[in-house]
């Protein structure tokens, strides 16, 4: 059965006027390895650690500066946005379709709540705490191309005629900001839609981004704002001592303008300066060490990289449910081709190599935990081609060979072939990406022993579901398993109203 809402009642939480207080008892191990006569062992300790979570539960008016703003994914997310606020539907040669938000985490998955009469109870993910609407967001940004929205739509190829027809009027009067554009870092075949770029020194572009924040948010009314690459694919930047591995060498290096601080970074140091959350959709190294400092310093919001859409969300699950059934990937071969412009990008070796990285690193966790199937070092070969087939536009093909080990030297060889556009994957990821990013810093949270509640690490592990390459606070593991992103996701919310994390165990029913 499906409920819209619910509300917890418990000793342990509190709906205020402004915020909802919870006491959250969360219970987690400690390892020892401890010498016990003569022999070490290795010892387990449950041990239970109190919380306090608060959220504010005020949802603001929500602003979301899209990098990239008339690529195909930020065309394809302003439109559907636009045609979800409106309630417009369309007809198809198969019917007459509505617009939707299937494929967002947030919009369009359930939760589960408990059992009524023995019947199982889900409601909307979105229901567990107070989010922003997504019909409510005022959108803007930047971008190197000055096409309208409404033509940057056309251009991207990917929704149906009709429907266009009827956006076409919402979003002619759209025009991207120009963006910061560096044909080093891209590309060359990018140069030829640049006609729209910021001028200057490095630092001078970082504060007219600033100064195009505070003008956006003056001119919207919007109480916060959130920034998202969703660019071109950049090379990697070399990362230097005395360059960019730390806050000062950084910022000298701005003040230097040196030519290896990249855009998606310049972009990075506006936002943290200005304490705006900015989350990178693409699988470059943004997040140098220094501006991953800078970020800390200042307790400013930053995630990525790289949206985990097709072929390695898939990875994630498929991979996670073979070596979690004992048995033993041995060899991935990944192939796809697309002929969008991400594609035309991509057939550079240079941003090629930063997309095979984000998608090469995407088992090691899972093979990391099977000690029993790999030996230490050991890992399945891993292969990743794109092609550029600029017949087939956004409509990305993803063809996988998944060849393993099983039961006495036999092998298992599964082949998976998906067909998809590729933005229509991406723009409800960007979604939800910056849906929680917003939610996440009305969250402030205090352990036992804290004496003051804090929001979380601003490097912000809990997106990790939404993207190949997950950015974690230095120091802490990544995860990759699908499953376990989203079990982090919906406890860490459940936790915030008082609720234990899905066990799943049904011990009322065995
Ligand atoms: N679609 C997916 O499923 C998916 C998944 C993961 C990652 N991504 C990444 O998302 C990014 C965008 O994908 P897309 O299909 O929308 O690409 P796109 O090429 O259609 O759009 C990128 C836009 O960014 C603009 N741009 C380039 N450099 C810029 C800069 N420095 N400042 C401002 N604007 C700039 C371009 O003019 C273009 O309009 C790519 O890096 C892609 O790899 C996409
Ligand atoms: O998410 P996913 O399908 O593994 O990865 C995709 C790549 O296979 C594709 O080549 C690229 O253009 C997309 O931007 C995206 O990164």
């Amino acid at each position: 059965m499906f409920i819209e809402n619910f509300k917890v009642d418990s000793p342990n939480v509190r709906y205020g006027e402004e915020a909802i207080e919870a006491v959250y008892h969360y219970e987690t191990t400690e390892l020892v390895h401890e010498n016990r006569e003569g022999d070490y062992q290795w010892v387990v300790k449950p041990k239970t650690v109190g919380y306090d979570f608060k959220t504010d539960t005020r949802v603001p008016k929500l602003g979301v500066m899209l990098v990239g703003w008339g690529g195909n994914n930020g065309s394809t997310l302003t439109a559907g946005v636009i045609a979800n606020k409106e309630g417009i539907s369309w007809a198809t040669k198969d019917k007459v379709q509505q617009a939707n938000y299937f494929g967002s985490l947030t919009q369009a998955s359930t939760i589960r709540v408990g059992s009524f009469n023995g019947e199982e109870i889900y409601a909307p993910f979105k229901s567990l705490l107070p989010m922003v609407d997504p019909n409510n967001i005022v959108f803007g940004g930047w971008d190197i191309s000055d096409m309208n929205l409404a033509d940057a739509m056309a251009r991207a190829k990917v929704l149906d005629l009709v429907l266009q027809k009827q956006l076409r009027p919402y979003m002619e009067s759209m025009v991207p900001l120009p963006g910061i554009f560096d044909p080093d870092f891209v590309a060359a075949n990018q140069g030829a839609r640049a006609n729209n770029v910021i001028k200057g020194t490095k630092k001078e572009q970082v504060q007219q981004i600033i100064k195009d924040i505070r003008e956006f948010k003056e001119k919207t009314k919007v109480d916060k704002v959130v920034v998202l690459w969703t660019a071109n694919t950049e090379r990697y930047s070399n990362v230097v001592v005395g360059l960019n591995d730390t806050v000062e060498n950084l910022m000298a290096s701005l003040e230097k303008n040196d030519a290896e601080i990249s855009p998606s970074t310049l972009y990075g140091i506006a936002c943290v300066l200005e304490n705006v959350p900015y989350i990178n959709g693409s699988p470059q190294n943004t997040f140098v060490p220094g501006l991953i400092d800078l970020a800390i310093q200042r307790n400013s919001l930053i995630g990525g990289d790289d949206f985990k859409s097709g072929q390695t969300k898939m990875k994630s699950v498929l991979v996670d449910f073979l070596v979690g059934a004992g048995i033993k990937p041995t060899s991935i071969v990944s192939y796809n081709h697309l002929g969008n412009n991400d594609g035309m990008n991509l057939s550079a070796p240079q941003t090629f190599r930063s997309k095979e990285i984000s998608k090469s690193n995407v088992v090691d966790d899972m093979v990391s935990s099977n000690g029993i199937l790999y030996e230490t070092g050991e890992h399945p070969d891993h292969v990743i081609v794109i092609k550029y087939v600029p017949y087939v536009g956004d409509s990305k093909r993803a063809m996988d060979e998944y060849t393993s080990e099983i039961f006495m030297g036999g092998r298992s060889t599964i082949v998976l072939h998906n067909t998809c556009e590729d933005s229509l994957l991406a723009a409800p990821i960007i979604l939800d990406l910056v849906l929680l990013a917003e939610l996440s810093t009305r969250i402030q949270l205090k352990a036992e022993g804290e004496d003051k509640f804090h929001s979380f690490h601003p490097v912000s592990a809990i997106l990790s579901y939404l993207t190949k390459a997950p950015l974690v606070p230095p120091g802490t593991p990544v995860v990759n398993a699908l499953s376990k992103q989203r079990a982090m996701l919906e406890n860490i919310l459940r936790a915030c109203v008082g609720l234990a994390p899905e066990n799943n165990m049904n011990l009322e029913n065995k």
